[in-house]
């Protein structure tokens, strides 16, 4: 019975709808612990903000009773024949203005809290996120739920301040619904009763309305990120290029229209429902609302109650009205942010898997006899490949070992395993005999420098993205000019106008753009920024020209004489001044030696060595 039948399939889609509303909900529970950041974000604004509104909340009863004193007072006064002494009216009058001039003020006082506190509140996330992402492991960041709920979290630093100031405004809004209820239940307490009789059937059509248009953006959600991916590439920088030269703006923009199109179809067919409801739920709230005027008038004609109560009753009725329906949709909108808030706090509760251990040892300096692997065996967790397996060898204190292997065969992935970026699957990794997990993770990452063949752009100034490797060093000039001059860096920063202080990339007012192989010049430096003892270079020269690789390496086996360095490399002519080569093929260690035992093998290195030196010839 598995099967839905035809009649089944809206029941179903109706339960589908209806947890996702109760999730929604549910997500309120993420309130308390929104507040408890906002209240360490500022403990005196959170106070101020919250007693001004306070103030605020009562303002509206004191300032209707008032009202009603003043109609009271001026009829009793055209009763009165004769000279009247309109002292007590000028009293009331003029605490009347005092209290709106008072409720203005408080409104701005509560609006520049709000503006401060959430200011403050989105700089404190933001930095709380990047403090986290940094101490998350790479591997998550490969995977595409966690990257969307990163991407999702990072959005909710600047909107989730819209949050702050809709439940306080609720809160704010909700006490003066209760104080003008005590009014309302002192004079009569069935206009209470009339009242909900009013609001009822807006909420419940609210409710449902807000349900449908929620289950509908959440069901379209791919969709609606597949139109912010093409809104994004149909208009950047980045893809500005290859949007002109393939002719591809008709394309996107014909996509996003036809997606676009179809969602905007369902909302209309949802928001003209919700409209002529909507028209018709409040018309029954007005009609209860009348119903109460004109029992409050024949109240008033039979001499029962003031022409000032009336005004009081009215005027009470009419915004409790306004506010309870005004809750009922702020209410909906605040449970929807809520359930957005779950993916702030799931991506801030996120835990790394790498950890250091209970009482980590120091790296050795000098690193003596170097790394060695263990059979050791990494499968990325979204795939059930083997990146490398049964890798077994040596990598001796102070040695150059190249890697070589054709794309594909495992290199990165071995040196982001040496880097302890990721953990093996199987085997492990010993440093001077002791395993790598044994060692502080901070004190490893010191000690091992790394320039990824994707090594970052860093939109910044020359010298910044040198001292990114090594960034307590940021200010030592002298240092990286020294490390501009070893990777031959400094020579192209010699010719940018603004030398060393020249913004780079073309993202900001005033960057140079630099060419590929001008920008793996500088990111190079950033090794000679480090005194790691074991260098590790994948493909950073890839965009150099052949003879600027080649000094590129020269000085490079120079100038780290004596440290441990790893390199990748496809250009055999680079690879040959290795001391020891490691071919690997399809994750595994094929061959092994020296650049001369290699030839003298014959294998597989000596076949792609001949071949690339055939077509340089
Ligand atoms: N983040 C990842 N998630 C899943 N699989 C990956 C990931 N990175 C690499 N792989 C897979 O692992 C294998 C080894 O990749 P690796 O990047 O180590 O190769 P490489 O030898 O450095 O290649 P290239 O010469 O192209 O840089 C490849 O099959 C690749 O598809």
């Amino acid at each position: 019975m598995s099967k839905i039948r035809k009649g089944e399939k809206g029941a179903v889609k109706a339960a589908d709808e209806k947890k996702s509303f109760k999730e929604q909900m549910g997500a309120l529970k993420n309130l308390p612990k929104f507040f408890r950041l906002i209240w360490d974000t500022s403990k005196g604004m959170t106070i101020g903000n919250v007693l001004l509104r306070l103030v605020k909340a009562s303002l509206p009863l004191a300032m209707l009773y008032v009202g009603k004193l003043i109609i009271d007072e001026v009829i009793r006064l055209i009763d009165v024949p004769g000279e009247q002494d309109l002292s007590y009216l000028w009293i009331l009058v003029a605490l009347e203005l005092g209290l709106a001039l008072l409720s203005d003020i408080i409104s701005r006082g509560i609006t520049l809290l709000d503006s401060l506190l959430g200011d403050l509140f989105s700089n404190r996330t933001s930095i709380a996120l990047i403090e986290h992402a940094a101490s998350l492991d790479l591997a998550q960041f490969e995977d595409a739920t966690f990257y969307d709920k990163l991407e999702r979290a990072r959005r909710q630093t600047v909107t989730r301040v819209v949050l702050m100031s809709q439940v306080l405004s609720q809160l704010q809004d909700i006490v003066t619904i209760g104080f003008l209820a005590v009014g309302l239940i002192a004079f009569n307490p069935w206009l209470i009763l009339i009242l909900l009789v009013a609001v009822i059937p807006s909420f419940l059509g609210e409710t449902h309305f807000n349900e449908r248009t929620y289950s509908l953006s959440r069901s379209w959600t791919p969709e609606r990120r597949e139109l912010d991916y093409l809104r994004y590439i149909g208009a950047s920088d980045e893809t500005a290029k290859e949007i002109k030269t393939f002719n591809l703006s008709g394309f996107l923009s014909s996509r996003f229209k036809e997606l676009s199109d179809r969602y905007y179809n369902l909302n209309k067919s949802i928001t003209l429902k919700r409209a002529v409801w909507g028209s018709i739920l409040s018309s029954l709230g007005a009609l209860a609302y009348y119903g109460a005027y004109v029992f409050i008038l024949f109240q008033t004609v039979a001499g029962a109650i003031t022409v000032g109560t009336l005004t009081f009753l009215a005027g009470s009725f009419n915004s409790m009205r306004g506010l309870l329906q005004g809750i009922m949709t702020r209410f909906s909108q605040i449970a929807e942010s809520a359930l957005y808030l779950q993916d702030l706090f799931d991506f801030l509760e996120l835990k790394p898997q790498i950890t250091p251990p209970v009482d980590p040892k120091k790296i050795p300096r000098p690193i003596k006899f170097g790394f060695t692997f263990e059979n050791v065996g990494f499968k990325y967790h979204n795939s059930e490949k083997w990146a490398v397996r049964h890798l077994s060898f040596h990598l001796r204190a102070g040695e150059k070992l190249a890697l070589v292997g054709e794309n594909g065969a495992g290199k990165t992935t071995l040196v982001k395993l040496l880097a302890r970026l990721y953990e093996p699957t199987e085997g492990k990794i010993l440093l001077d005999g002791v395993d790598l997990r044994e060692y502080d993770l901070s004190d490893l990452r010191h000690q091992v420098g790394i320039i990824f063949q994707d090594y970052v752009r860093f939109q910044m100034t020359a010298s910044d993205n040198i001292a990114i490797g090594q960034i307590s060093n940021i200010s030592d000039k002298e240092r990286i000019q020294g490390s501009a001059q070893k990777s031959l860096a400094d020579l192209v920063i010699q010719r940018l106008p603004d030398k060393y202080d020249q913004v780079l990339g073309k993202r900001f007012n005033k960057g140079v753009e630099l060419s590929g192989g001008e920008w793996q010049k500088v990111a190079l430096a950033r090794a000679y920024m480090r005194d790691a003892q074991l260098l590790i270079l994948d493909e950073p020269t890839s965009a150099l020209d052949a003879r600027a690789e080649h000094e590129v390496f020269l000085r490079f086996s120079e100038l780290i004489e004596g440290r441990t360095a790893v390199l990748i490399s496809h250009r055999f002519s680079t690879v040959r001044m290795a001391d020891r080569i490691l071919f690997l093929e399809q994750g595994q260690l094929k061959e092994l030696g020296s650049h001369e035992e290699l030839l003298a093998q014959n294998g597989k290195y000596a076949e792609l060595f001949l071949l690339q030196a055939k077509g340089y010839l």
